[in-house]
Formats: structure tokens, C-alpha cells, sequence
């Protein structure tokens, strides 16, 4: 598992070391570490490393210091490094150390502006230390002219943000412009939760954690991503002597006469994860659809009531006027069994729920269920903060929320959040939320009742919900990638990444001997 901490989170951890006296040596390890990632990313390149142009942007902070001591480093293996200094001053040991290795300093002004943006277009690379944790909302002034200018150019080189990219909020990852975009970011200590959330992880590019030192004095995660170990524990395995009704079987509500393929889609999608069977329960004309497509399906046209099963779906391609389609929504969420609620039953839900009911809405729906909330959001305010705005459609409405995007965020009622991002672009296709719905319905079906399983790793009863909804995106997003990488990186349709389910479930679960449950995980790429 990958954990992401706040910049206080961060913060609070170096405290014991700051007082012991050590600031400088946790600043030269952060500095070794970024330009030892520098090295690499050059090397990979295919370039040579003497003789390379690095150009540093420095802040005043301690941000700039650790950018100023990496340079120092690269200056003294034989790079042409130049500082720019954003600020009115600049980290007094990280100057020094840097003008002794023998790099050239600008100090910002409004003249020197356009040579100093040709020169960081024109470099190998491009180091980010304007702003890190420290940062009080987005550059300003000079700063924000010189990033403006260099995201305005072509880059010949790359860019490497220091702890983060200068302009993203570390907590959040709420980006305020202009934010330059990086290829890598090297974070120090703990990844950052602003570096795992849109925007911020669209501007982070890859980001590699380096370990400083003040790791024992992290707390619990403010942020967490299932990796393929994780997903494997999680995935639910079928008992020797196991039979249908006892693997779980799922209960869909969805389709209607104007989406019928929705219902087809998502109970292809519950058919592939695993599920012991699915009972499809819509109007007729759609389910002689589900019965010619799947005919696994148990289809009925009759209530909730009268339907044994351990999980529910509700709402995928379902419209405001389906109203005995509705009725079936609000009867599976009044029911008490675990509940996956996407798309047309998004706007029937009761005021208040329980983690047991995981929505599944993007960005937009997100913004509806916040009007009817009275809080007054559009799609793109959602996008914009989109770790803010899961937590809050979480602890609001008491439910498990699934916020769908590249990154897909999923929060627990005031309880833990995960962020997994294992998909491709080529998931934006129509249906491909009504497979995700099945996936999760499946998984709910399957691994509702076991508790123990979740408490062995580490999850309270309460969060297993979130657990099972972050294991089914990233399965989706996993399947979603194989599905195109079947094609040579050819773009998709949702029933092939339905197709491609079972095989990334095998892949997945053979990962369950790999490696022990880490709570951390250091000086590793994420993506
Ligand atoms: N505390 C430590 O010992 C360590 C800190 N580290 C680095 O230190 C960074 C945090 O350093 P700081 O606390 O000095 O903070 P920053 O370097 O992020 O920025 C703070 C400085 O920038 C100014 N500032 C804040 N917001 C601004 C804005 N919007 N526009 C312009 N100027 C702004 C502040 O007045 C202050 O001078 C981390 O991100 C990390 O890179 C690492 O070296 C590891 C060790
Ligand atoms: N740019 C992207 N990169 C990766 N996955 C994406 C991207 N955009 C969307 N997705 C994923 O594709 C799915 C789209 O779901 P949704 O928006 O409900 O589509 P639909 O309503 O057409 O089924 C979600 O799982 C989402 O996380
Ligand atoms: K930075």
C-alpha cells in the first residue's frame, strides 16, 4: 500500500528531528535524493551527463534550499547549472553550497524575465523548488509570470517538481495557476495526499517518494492506494465446498426502456467478478436484452422483497420518470444489504445513509448530489477539488462516495480515503461506469460479510466498504488497461474491459504470495 500524508502530516513528523538539531542533514538527504532522481531521468534520456544544462528555480524557502543543494550536487558531476532565484532572498547554506560547486545565479527580475524562461525551455532539465509544503496559495508576481512563461514554451528537456509542483496545494491537491507541469516528482519523506488527487497528480507527473529519515514518526495516512499485493489479500477466493448462493449473489436494478444496454453492461461486469450469480430485475423489454446477452442472468420483473440476495446495484442507466425502476432503488437501499448506487439513482437517495451504500458518481453527479444538498457546485468546482469534495459527499450523506475520474477517489464516512489510478484514458467511454458498478456489486456480494478478512489487514468493519469499492476501481482500471493493451494501446469498448475481467483477476490474485502487507512504501514510483 501506498500512503500519502499532508504537508502538516509531513511537517509534524520532522519536528522531533528539526528540535534533535538535524534540519540540515534532512535537508541534505531530500537534496541527495532529488538529484540523484535528476541522474537517473538524464541517464534514461540518453544524456550526457557532463556538460547537461539544469536550470533551478529556487524559492526562499526551504523548498529552494533543498533545489539549491541538489544543484550544488549536479554542478559538482559536471553539469551546467544555473539557479534562478523567485524571491527576495534565498536559503543562505543551500546558496552558498551551490555557488561554491560552481553554478551560475539570476536573481529574478522583471527584465531578466524572458532570457531566464528561454534558458529553462532550452535546458535538459528543469527543477521545480519554488514552493513546497510551505506554500500560502499559488505563486504570485515574478514567480508566476517566469513558471507562466516556461509552461507557455516548448521544453526541450524535462521537468522535475521538488516535493511537489510549486502551485499545488500538498494537502488537497487543489492546483491554483499558472502550476508547470512535471514529468517526476521527487517528495521527500512521505508522499504527499495533494500528489494523489486531481489535479495535483495530473501536474505531479510520476512521483517517487524519498526516504529522509522521519518516517517512524508518521501517523496514519491521510490518503492510501491499494497495490497489487493489497488487491490480492482483498480479493475474495471461493471456499472449496462453495456454491452459488454462498459465493453471493447480486441483485441489479438498472436499464431501462432508453438505456437498456446499461443493464447488460453492468451485469456483464458483476458476471466477470466473480459473482456466484446475478438476479436481474427491470422491465421486460430489457430483460429479454440481459437474457439474449447474458444468459447466465436470472431475470424477474418482480420486487426487492421478493429477491434473496446478498448484494444490490442500482441506478445504471435509469431516468427520473423510471419510476417503478426507482421504487426498486429505494427499496435495495432501504434494505440493509450492501448497495452499490450509480448514476439515475443518484438523485433518489435518502438524506441520510450508511457506509454500507457505496455512490458512484463522476464529477458532474457529484455536483447535482451537492445542489440537492444545498451547496452550490458545478462539475468543474468538483474537478478542481476533487479529495475535498469525496470527503465532504462522504461525511455529508454517511455513505461510502466512489468519486469516478483518471484518478478515482474513494472516502469511508469520516474514515479513511484511497486513491487508485490504474487505468488508461480510453476508460472515458460510454458504459464503462455501468461495468464499474457490476465489478463493485460483485465484490459487495462477495465480500460483504467478511469481516475477519478485512480486520486481518488492517480495516475496521465500518471501512471495508471503501476498501471493496478502491479494490473494484482499481480491478476496473487494471482490465480497462489490459483490455487496450490487448490492442497494442488501441482505444476500447466498456464490454472489452468486461472481457478482460477474469484474466486480470487471476493476474491479480497470483500477486497474494508476493511480498508482505506494507503499511508504507518508500523510494518507489507510484505510476
Ligand atoms: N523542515 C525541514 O527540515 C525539511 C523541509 N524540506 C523542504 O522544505 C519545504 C518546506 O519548506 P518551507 O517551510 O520553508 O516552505 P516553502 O519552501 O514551501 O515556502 C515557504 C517560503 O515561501 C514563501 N511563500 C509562501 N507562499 C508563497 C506564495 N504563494 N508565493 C510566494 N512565496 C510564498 C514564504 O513566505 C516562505 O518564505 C518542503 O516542501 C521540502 O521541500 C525538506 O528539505 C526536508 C526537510
Ligand atoms: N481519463 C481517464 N483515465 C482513466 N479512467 C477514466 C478516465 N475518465 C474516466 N475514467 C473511468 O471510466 C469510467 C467512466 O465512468 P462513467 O463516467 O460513469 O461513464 P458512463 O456513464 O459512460 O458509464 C470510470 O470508471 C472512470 O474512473
Ligand atoms: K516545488
Amino acid at each position: 500500500m501506498i500512503s500519502a500524508y499532508t504537508g502538516t502530516q509531513v511537517r509534524a513528523a520532522e519536528e522531533p528531528l528539526l528540535a534533535a538539531g538535524l534540519g540540515d542533514a534532512l535537508m541534505q538527504r531530500a537534496a541527495r535524493g532529488l538529484a540523484n532522481a535528476v541522474v537517473h531521468e538524464l541517464k534514461d534520456s540518453g544524456t550526457r551527463l557532463s556538460g547537461a544544462r539544469v536550470v533551478v528555480l529556487a524559492g526562499k524557502g526551504n523548498n529552494g534550499g533543498d533545489g539549491l543543494y541538489a544543484a550544488a550536487f549536479l554542478a559538482s558531476r559536471g553539469m551546467r547549472t544555473t539557479a534562478v532565484l523567485t524571491g527576495d532572498a534565498a536559503h543562505p547554506a543551500g546558496l552558498a553550497a551551490f555557488e561554491r560547486a560552481g553554478g551560475r545565479v539570476h536573481r529574478l527580475t522583471e527584465a531578466a524575465l524572458p532570457g531566464l524562461a528561454a534558458e529553462a525551455a532550452a535546458a535538459d532539465v528543469v527543477i521545480d523548488a519554488v514552493l513546497g509544503t510551505g506554500a500560502k496559495g499559488g505563486l504570485r508576481g515574478s514567480a508566476a509570470d517566469l513558471i507562466q512563461a516556461i509552461t507557455d514554451a516548448h521544453l526541450h528537456g524535462f521537468v522535475v517538481a521538488c516535493d511537489l509542483p510549486s502551485g499545488v496545494d500538498a494537502d488537497t491537491g487543489e492546483a491554483a495557476a499558472p502550476v508547470l507541469p512535471a514529468d517526476l516528482t521527487v517528495t521527500f519523506g512521505g508522499a504527499k495526499s495533494g500528489l494523489l488527487a486531481d489535479p495535483g497528480a495530473d501536474y505531479a507527473g510520476r512521483v517517487l517518494v524519498v526516504p529522509i529519515g522521519i518516517e517512524e514518526h508518521l501517523p496514519e495516512p491521510a490518503l492510501r492506494r491499494l497495490e497489487g499485493p493489497d488487491l490480492a489479500r482483498l480479493l475474495p477466493q471461493p471456499a472449496r465446498r462453495a456454491q452459488k448462493y454462498s459465493r453471493g449473489v447480486l441483485g441489479v436494478v438498472a436499464g431501462s426502456e432508453d438505456y437498456p444496454g446499461a443493464a447488460v453492461l453492468a451485469c456483464r461486469g458483476a458476471l466477470a467478478a466473480g459473482v456466484g450469480m446475478v438476479r436481474y430485475l427491470g422491465p421486460p423489454s430489457v430483460a429479454d436484452l440481459v437474457r439474449q446477452s447474458c444468459p447466465e442472468v436470472v431475470c424477474s420483473t418482480g420486487t426487492v422483497a421478493e429477491s434473496r440476495v446478498q448484494a444490490w446495484l442500482v441506478g445504471s442507466g435509469m431516468g427520473p420518470h423510471d419510476h417503478e425502476q426507482l421504487t426498486r432503488a429505494r427499496d435495495a437501499i432501504a434494505s440493509d444489504l450492501p448497495v452499490v448506487a450509480d448514476a439515475g439513482a443518484l438523485p433518489a437517495l435518502p438524506a441520510i445513509l450508511a457506509p454500507h451504500v457505496v455512490l458512484t458518481p463522476h464529477a458532474g453527479e457529484l455536483a447535482s448530489l451537492f445542489h440537492r444538498l444545498g451547496r452550490g457546485e458545478n462539475r468543474e468546482s468538483v474537478e478542481a477539488a476533487t479529495l475535498g469534495a469525496v470527503r465532504h459527499a462522504a461525511d455529508r450523506t454517511g455513505a461510502t462516495v466512489l468519486l469516478k475520474g483518471a484518478t478515482t477517489l474513494v472516502a469511508a464516512p469520516w474514515g479513511a480515503t484511497y486513491s487508485q489510478a490504474d487505468g488508461t484514458p480510453w476508460l472515458a467511454t460510454a458504459g464503462s461506469g455501468d461495468v464499474l458498478a457490476g465489478v463493485i456489486g460483485a465484490l459487495l456480494a462477495q465480500a460483504g460479510s467478511d469481516v475477519g478478512r478485512f480486520r486481518q489487514l488492517g480495516v475496521e468493519p465500518d471501512g471495508r466498504w471503501a476498501a471493496i469499492a478502491a479494490l473494484g476501481a482499481a480491478l476496473h482500471g487494471q482490465a480497462g488497461r489490459a483490455a487496450s493493451e490487448a490492442v497494442s494501446g488501441g482505444p476500447i469498448t466498456a464490454g472489452r474491459v468486461a472481457d478482460a475481467l477474469p484474466e486480470t483477476w487471476g493476474k491479480v490474485s497470483m500477486l497474494s504470495n508476493y511480498g508482505a502487507w506494507k503499511r508504507n512504501s518508500h523510494s518507489q514510483p507510484l505510476r
